[in-house]
């Protein structure tokens, strides 16, 4: 209630503005709004995909070229604009699908938002017939008090369209995505997908900034693409606070203002002062003035939350074999074999511990199995079906579920926002047994400060609630003490129980096997040496030459 008299309040004194304010300081609010719009969208890249750019003024130069090239044409500006948001749309695609091919997409990243914003301003000074060349194109507006409502209802009408996506299941899976992509992946989610298309929005959000900007600016040029707008928008953003509606808006006016107002008599006093401004942010308030107010207002609890999403079941085909079948699986890294020949099945109710000597193959085998690592040679065949073209996500669509040797859950959320994710990508809606309700409840506490055992707990909580058929699980003891260790295996053979789901597990400890196994493979040297009941491979002459070391 408190929320909506504040935007109630907020939009009335926006709409009087001209009213009570002069032409000028009118055109420097209009100005503002541009920019806050351009920060806003550059947030839902950087602060809400968590893709950084820092080129992003390529974006916004396209909107306001198109204009000024439209208005020099004679042609109305909304069609104008149409084609500069498509290539916009095309080569934010482009970066952002080149970004998250790598491990680490913040270089590509970093080097193609560079690149294309450096081209762009070589491209408007050359091309002088079309662009004006250095000298640019200017740009007349109908008035001051029109642009600024048109400036005020177009970014509130876009600014309430992204909201609106935001607080459904594309952000829900996008505050996974950018926070925890191992996660999210497991629960389903395209994180390339939803993180392109975030990205993809950001320079669509951007390019009807710089359109808007244009008409207010009266003039465009080169710069409008350059390193230091683009560089501007970065610390609009980051002292406004990432992940934030107000926090970009309220700095680009604000920064905006004083550039206007101390620029030309105190300009580089004022660079100075900005740039003094952004390392007290990056290095005190890293959350920016919106971040700050956020953790104080919600002290203790999560900072972030996942937004109220509706779960839609997807429902998988039956199964038609058995839960997991491996036939020959190979892989090498480089000259290094590491997996030869690998046969193995696991049946549906059945738990089949992994083991073996370090270094045998045997989380590279879990890897294939979950989709991260694709086999040299060989099949995996998931529920009857050859899943050799299938990603992570749809791995798991198909049942499948992944427990990590350090528990992965999405830190920043609680324990009930996980367990909801979790419930987001189900293809069913699942009953949690009653030793997990209290994290199910639990909005309060932050993931990633809980304790080892709590964090277990919920990694296999979520992979609960996502129905799973097959659970694959890397030393999931690994860290936990003896009690915490037999509560871990009483709760997964309660699961197999329960659910009738099949379990490949990697074990070393041979206490966890024994209480866990229905029945052992031994893999060294990425084979398959023997496989049966914990006594047969515990009997077996070349299980104990190969991984007990006795003769
Ligand atoms: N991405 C990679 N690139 C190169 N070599 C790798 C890669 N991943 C694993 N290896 C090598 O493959 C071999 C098998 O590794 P893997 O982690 O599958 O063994 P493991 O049986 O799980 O061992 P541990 O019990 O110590 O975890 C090791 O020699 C490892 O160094």
């Amino acid at each position: 209630m408190r929320k909506v008299l504040a935007i109630t309040a907020l939009a009335v004194l926006l709409a009087a503005a001209p009213f009570g304010l002069g032409a000028f300081t009118l055109a420097i609010l209009t100005l503002g709004l541009a920019y806050g719009l351009f920060a806003f969208g550059l947030d839902l890249a950087w602060g809400r995909a968590g893709l950084l750019s820092v080129g992003h003024a390529a974006f916004f130069g396209l909107g306001a070229y198109a204009v000024a090239i439209g208005q020099d044409h004679g042609w109305p500006p909304v069609p104008t604009l149409g084609p500069a948001i498509v290539v916009s749309v095309v080569i934010a695609l482009l970066v952002a699908g080149i970004g998250l091919a790598s491990a680490v997409p913040d270089a590509p990243l970093i080097l193609l938002t560079l690149g294309i914003g450096l081209l762009l301003q070589k491209a408007a000074t050359s091309f002088t017939s079309v662009t004006g060349g250095s000298n640019g194109l200017s740009v007349s507006d109908t008035g001051v008090v029109t642009g600024y409502y048109r400036t005020l209802v177009v970014a509130a009408v876009l600014v309430a369209l992204c909201v609106w996506l935001l607080r459904g299941r594309f952000g829900a899976r996008l505050v996974a995505a950018a926070r925890n992509p191992e996660r999210a992946e497991q629960t389903s989610i395209d994180t390339k997908r939803v993180r392109t298309i975030a990205f993809a929005l950001s320079a669509a959000v951007s390019t009807v900034a710089g359109a808007l900007y244009a008409p207010v600016a009266g003039l465009v040029s080169p710069p409008v693409f350059g390193l230091a707008l683009s560089t501007s928008v970065l610390v609009w953003l980051a002292v406004g606070g990432r992940e934030s509606v107000l926090g970009p808006f309220l700095a680009a006016v604000v920064l905006t203002a004083g550039q206007q107002l101390l620029g030309s008599s105190w300009q580089s006093w004022y660079v100075l002062g900005l740039a003094a401004v952004f390392v007290f942010v990056v290095q005190v308030l890293p959350g920016g003035i919106a971040g700050t107010a956020r953790a104080w207002l919600r002290r203790g609890r999560p900072a972030v939350t996942l937004p109220r999403a509706k779960p839609r079941p997807r429902p998988v085909p039956p199964s038609d074999g058995p839960a997991l079948v491996l036939r020959g699986v190979s892989k090498s890294f480089g000259p290094v074999s590491v997996l030869d020949g690998v046969d193995l099945a696991v049946p549906p109710g059945r738990c089949v511990c992994l083991i073996g000597p370090n270094g045998a193959g045997k989380s590279t085998l879990l890897a294939i199995v979950a989709g991260q690592l694709a086999a040299d040679a060989g099949s995996v065949r998931l529920f009857g079906r050859d899943v050799a073209a299938l990603p992570v996500h749809d791995r798991v669509r198909l049942g499948v579920g992944r427990m990590f040797q350090i528990p992965s859950v999405i830190g920043e959320l609680s324990p009930a926002d996980n367990i909801r994710l979790a419930r987001l990508g189900a293809p069913a809606a699942v009953e949690l047994p009653a030793e997990y309700r209290d994290l199910a409840a639990d909005e309060d506490a932050v993931a990633s400060t809980l304790a080892l055992a709590d964090r277990r707990r919920l990694e296999l909580a979520m992979v609960l609630a996502g129905a799973p058929r097959l659970v694959l699980l890397d030393e999931p003891a690994a860290g936990l003490g003896p009690d915490d260790a037999r509560q871990l295996v009483r709760a997964l053979r309660d699961v197999i129980a329960h659910t009738g789901c099949a379990m490949l597990v990697v074990e070393h400890d041979m206490e966890i096997v024994r209480g866990l196994a229905d029945d052992v493979a031994a893999l060294h040297q990425g084979r398959v040496i023997a496989h049966g009941s914990m006594d047969e491979i515990v009997a077996d002459a070349a299980v104990r030459q190969a991984y007990l070391g006795a003769s």
